[in-house]
This record gives structure tokens, sequence and C-alpha cells, in this order.
């Protein structure tokens, strides 16, 4: 199903542009009250940028990046890629917009403790197939090479919590996704790890042309990025892909 067009009033959006016009998102606190969390009037990310989302504990950075995926949809406002709403779209519409679209690094890394490293790492083809291909299964050992996971056929559960982090990152570009959501994807590293990792997510990022976004209190991993938001306080931004 195509995805829906732009309400009245918003331009035309670039190519793969992600675009956050007059959205607000509130969650419910302990007493069943809502509280806004979320108020971005005006949010512009061009193709192919890297974008840091800076700001407190608590501050929506998690809720951000979950309103970007079609995980949570805004109270008010749209949520817009490639000129089209995803957040007015049906959940079975936004699901299938959000595997062939987005690859998520989760807080948490949401591995499967049983399965190994490989079939983490290979687990959205197996959404989309019966089958895992070939291709699939050649990329899967090279990115997990290239993370340092020696090892495809370690449990999950017996990794430490780096490897787990690594292992996450491969997943979330395994089908070279244009755009990659990051949740804290260095949190669980020493500096060294940090910065290798970093560098990993950036290098496949811009190899694949992605956008990246990154919720992060790493400076170092901030510093790589083109620009950084600020969350917690408006915003009101156009961040284009610096050269
Ligand atoms: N599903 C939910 N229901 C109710 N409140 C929520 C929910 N998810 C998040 N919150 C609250 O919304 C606020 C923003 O949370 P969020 O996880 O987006 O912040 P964050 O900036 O990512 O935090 P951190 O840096 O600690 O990961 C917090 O007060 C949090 O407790």
């Amino acid at each position: 199903m195509p995805v829906s067009a732009l309400p009245d009033g918003l331009p035309e959006a670039a190519a793969k542009t992600l675009h956050l016009h007059g959205v607000t998102l509130d969650h419910r606190g302990g007493d069943g009250r809502p509280f806004r969390v979320l108020d971005i009037p005006d949010l512009t990310i061009s193709a192919g940028a890297r974008i840091g989302l800076r700001g407190p504990s608590g501050s929506g950075k998690t809720s951000l990046l979950h309103l970007v995926a079609g995980l949570l949809v805004p109270d008010a406002g749209t949520v817009a890629w490639d000129g089209k709403s995803v957040s007015a779209l049906p959940v079975s519409a936004r699901d299938r917009w959000r595997r062939e679209t987005i690859g998520f690094v989760f807080q948490d890394f949401h591995l499967i403790p049983e399965l190994d490293v490989a079939a983490n790492i290979t687990l959205p083809a197996t959404f989309s197939a019966w089958r895992i291909d070939r291709a699939h299964h050649e990329r899967a050992a090279a990115l997990a090479e290239r993370m340092g996971l020696g090892d495809l056929r370690r449990k999950a559960r017996v990794l430490s919590r780096g490897e787990q982090q690594r292992v996450a990152i491969a997943r979330a570009v395994l089908n070279r996704p244009a755009l990659i959501l990051a949740d804290e994807p260095t949190a669980s590293l020493d500096a060294a790890h940090a910065a290798e990792v970093g560098s990993l997510l950036v290098e496949v990022a811009a190899e694949a042309g992605a956008t990246l976004i990154c919720a992060s209190h790493d400076a170092a991993l901030l510093a790589r990025m083109n620009d950084v938001v600020e969350i917690g306080t408006v915003t009101n931004k156009s961040l284009a892909l610096a050269s």
C-alpha cells in the first residue's frame, strides 16, 4: 500500500529526507495523566546526514527514535520520510515500511539469547523470506568479522555486553537500511571499543548512503556526527548533510 501524501501546508520534501512537523508526544505518568515528552515544531534531516541526539537522561531521545521508526505515533503532527507521512500509515503498512527502511540498534540490544551470533544477525532477513539466502549469510559473516565477532556459533546469552552491542549493530545494518537509528550504540563499551564501533557505524552508514541518527551521551561519538540536536529544547532545525 502506498504511503499517504503529506498533509496540506507541508513543503515538498526532498528524496529520503526525514521531516518532523508540528510533532508532539505525550506519555502517561503513574497517575495516568499525560505529560509532554517531545514538542518539535520542525526538524528536517537530509538524506545521508549523520545526526546526534543529545540530552539529559529522560529528555526523550529514545522516544524520538521510536517515533521516527514508527514504533510510536505522535499525538499531533507528522513524521515523514521521502515526502510521505509514515505516522499516518495503518499499522501493517508502517511495519512493512520499517522492515524495508530502518535498521534499529536498540538500547538493550533485543538479541535472542538462545540463537547464535549468525542467527541473531540474520534475524531481519527471516521477516521477509522463509529461507535466508546465501548473500545474507555471507554478508552476516563479513559484518561479524568486521565487528570483531570471530565465532559465529556462540550463543548470544554467553556474549559480553560489548559483544552483544556489536551483534546488534551488525544486525541493524544487514539489509543496508536507508535510515539507521542507534540508541546509545556505544554505551556498553570501553573508550577504545566505543571508538571502534562508532567508526564502523559511521562507515557502514556512509557506504550505504544511509542517514544515521544516534542518541548518545558519548562525546566522541557525537563529535563524529555532522550535527547534533539538543533534545529537551525547542527543536526547529534543518540539518543538511555536511560535506
Ligand atoms: N512508555 C512509556 N510510558 C510512560 N512514560 C514513558 C514511556 N517511555 C518513556 N517514558 C518517560 O518519558 C520520558 C522520556 O523517556 P526516554 O526514554 O525517551 O528518554 P531518554 O532521553 O532516552 O532517556 P535515557 O538517556 O535515560 O535513555 C522519561 O520521563 C520516561 O520515564
